[in-house]
């Protein structure tokens, strides 16, 4: 819709044939998008190499699970195309970033990833909002910023995207525990304490893997911490929330009905930090609760009475 609100035409690109036909006659997705209305500029069509013929710029929105599966065979057709991730998640098994792996399948694209604070229902209801792409590549940056600006959206660039994306994809397993965490009334200290532990936590990791920690204090870092860890609407949270109401992970997702990133990055990142023996008690204390019988309870506990640590990692002070 963002697109098609500044001229651009647009094809929405899905599996269903009923969807997409419905989607071009009654101007909605009432499964994901209830009450909102699909703009005239934007067709649905089930035609996926039409689709990538006609394209110059591809927003790739698919789960983590299945985009390498659906794209993998239109490499040639992906040749110098722009490639855009919007999906924030991590490869099992390669531990690869989904931007990784339009690289890897189509090595003559221009790509780059959208992320940042940006629940799709707000982006939808115009709620004023703010987004990060980024990308090696600054035209393309420059590209997709002039698309998608308009009255209520804005994007910010950078050049970090590794950074950019790593945030997007960790702070999924948090936005869990915050989920969590509410549901069982603990309080606003609580709250704060681990988002800004999480905070400490994703950049430790991050910095392990190589990258830069300062565009974690970013819109694609904190800011989208921040939005996944206190938002009813996140599909994160809500998985944590059920939970903290006693339900099972497998019901929790089956309520949901969504896709939940985090619970696959849970397990790959829990593997990763134990690799790369990177400190992470929120990730092996999340990992714990949903696989291991432990309680969030058991988890904060063992998070206060730990040994003492310094606050911010990357201040060094003597005798610190
Ligand atoms: N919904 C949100 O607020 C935001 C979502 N994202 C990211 O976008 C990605 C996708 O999430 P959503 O669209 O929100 O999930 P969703 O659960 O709302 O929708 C997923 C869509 O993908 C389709 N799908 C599933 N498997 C497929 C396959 N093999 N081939 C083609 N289509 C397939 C489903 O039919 C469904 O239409 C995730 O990585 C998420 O983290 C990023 C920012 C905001
Ligand atoms: O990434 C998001 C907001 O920036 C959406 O989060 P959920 O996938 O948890 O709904």
């Amino acid at each position: 819709n963002l697109l098609a609100s500044n001229q651009h035409p647009v094809r929405l690109w899905m599996r269903d044939p009923q969807q997409a036909q419905a989607i071009n006659e009654n101007r909605q997705n009432p499964r994901y998008l209830k009450g909102v209305p699909v703009l005239d500029g934007v067709t649905a069509t089930t035609d996926l190499a039409a689709v990538i013929a006609e394209c110059e710029l591809i927003f790739v929105a698919l789960p983590s699970t299945a985009l390498r599966t659906v794209l993998t065979s239109y490499a040639d057709a992906l040749r110098d195309k722009m490639l855009i991730s919007t999906t924030k998640g991590i490869e099992a098994n390669t531990f690869m970033l989904m931007s990784q792996i339009l690289e890897d399948i189509a090595p003559f694209a221009r790509v780059g990833v959208l992320s940042g604070p940006n629940l799709a229902r707000e982006v939808a209801a115009h709620a004023l909002t703010a987004s990060v792409v980024a990308s090696e590549d600054q035209a393309l940056c420059q590209e997709v910023q002039t698309v998608l600006h308009g009255p209520t959206f804005r994007v910010y660039a950078s050049r970090d995207r590794f950074g950019v994306e790593l945030g997007g994809a960790l702070k999924n397993v948090y936005a869990i525990i915050a989920g969590m965490a509410a549901a069982m009334g603990m309080g606003e200290n609580t709250k704060s304490m681990l988002i800004t532990r999480a905070l400490a936590e994703m950049t430790r990791f991050a910095v392990k893997l190589g990258a830069n920690p300062m565009t974690f204090l970013g819109l694609a870092g904190v800011g989208d911490l921040i939005v996944t860890c206190t938002s009813p609407k996140s599909r994160n949270y809500q998985v944590g929330f059920a939970l903290g109401e006693g339900l099972s992970l497998d019901e929790a997702v089956t309520r949901l009905g969504e896709v939940a990133e985090g619970v696959n990055t849970l397990k790959v990142l829990k593997a990763k930090s134990q690799e790369l023996d990177v400190y992470m008690p929120l990730v092996a204390g999340l990992y714990a609760i949903l696989f291991e019988g432990r309680t969030l309870e058991q988890i904060i506990g063992g998070l206060m009475s730990g040994e003492p640590k310094t606050d911010v990692d990357f201040i060094s002070i003597d005798g610190f």
